[in-house]
């Protein structure tokens, strides 16, 4: 029987799996948030500095999921299959939550028959408690289902989505801050052109797209609601504007989220090609 831990009651263990760029920023973040971590990778001296956050740091994946409540794999696609089935022995009965793009609940229900299995796909702000970490799952427990969505709440907001919108949260959430972290670059650039310290020209352009996320989500408007209200006709920000629609920037931006989908399903199919011949 798989033991669901209470909140403050039972100090919870989570086992990261595969603790490399998105694996080591979600051990801090649980970490610090009172989680006792253990996270593995095959070269555990590259993560030396998360043991000054109380983190166990191994290479040992049998000792760490042992002693976890919860499992959690940021293994690379290919990787997490391999090393599912090596451990599925010692996975059986526990709460095993993928964090992998493109691999589907099928083929790791497949693999790990009697595990409670979750999708889930974060970002890398989980690290500061504001990532966006949607998740799902084919399992009906809802006493383990809330247990899962509070330790991945640590993560900042989260919400269960059905299973077909996770290719594509992959590629607008996931990878979402590579796109964002360009055009925050990109401003801090055109403040260097117009001669902006270079300090400041970066807190203005991070600390508008925070302030402009922040505002977005507090009013509840439509985007389009806040930036008619920037725009003073005949100012400033209509020529910025004119600019921004010539070099078709939405376009590019949906192109890049669509090209980042597309790349999932590819991800999955050549992975996977007996899954895509169900579809
Ligand atoms: N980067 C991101 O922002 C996000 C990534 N993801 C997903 O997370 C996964 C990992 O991505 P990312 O962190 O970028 O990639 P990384 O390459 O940084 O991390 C993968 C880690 O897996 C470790 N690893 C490989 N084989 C084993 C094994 N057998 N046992 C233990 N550890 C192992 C590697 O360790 P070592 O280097 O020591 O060999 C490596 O550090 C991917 O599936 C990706 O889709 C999800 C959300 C966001
Ligand atoms: O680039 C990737 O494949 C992963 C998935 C989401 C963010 N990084």
């Amino acid at each position: 029987m798989i033991k669901i831990p209470q909140a403050g009651r039972d100090l919870e263990t989570i086992a990261v799996i595969g603790a490399g760029t998105i694996g080591s920023a979600i051990s801090i973040s649980l970490a610090k948030a009172g989680y006792h971590v253990i996270s593995t990778r095959r070269r555990p001296d590259l993560n030396a500095g998360l043991k000054a956050y109380g983190i166990t740091v191994t290479s040992d994946n049998v000792q760490a999921v042992t002693s976890a409540d919860m499992v959690i794999l940021t293994l690379k696609p290919a990787d997490l299959v391999s090393e599912m089935k090596k451990l599925s022995q010692i996975l059986e009965g526990k709460i095993v939550v993928s964090m992998a793009a493109a691999v589907p609940i099928r083929v790791i229900r497949h693999i790990l028959p009697r595990s409670f299995i979750v999708r889930s796909m974060t970002n890398i702000a989980a690290e500061v408690n504001a990532g966006y970490t949607p998740f799902c799952t084919l399992e009906e427990d809802e006493g383990k289902i809330s247990f899962v969505s509070r330790v991945l709440g640590v993560f900042g907001e989260t919400e269960r989505v059905d299973e077909k919108y996770m290719d594509a949260l992959t590629a607008l959430s996931g990878s979402g801050p590579a796109y964002i972290l360009t055009i925050i670059e990109a401003m801090m650039y055109g403040g260097l052109k117009v001669g902006l310290p270079r300090s400041i020209a970066l807190k203005a352009s991070y600390q508008t797209v925070m302030g402009s996320a922040k505002l977005l989500a507090m009013s509840g408007d439509h985007p389009s609601a806040i930036k008619e209200k920037v725009i003073t006709p005949g100012g400033v920000t209509i020529d910025g504007i004119y600019e921004l629609e010539n070099g078709k920037i939405r376009t590019s931006i949906m192109k890049a989220i669509e090209s980042s989908t597309l790349k999932a399903r590819k991800i999955s199919k050549d992975l996977f090609p007996e899954e895509s011949d169900k579809n």
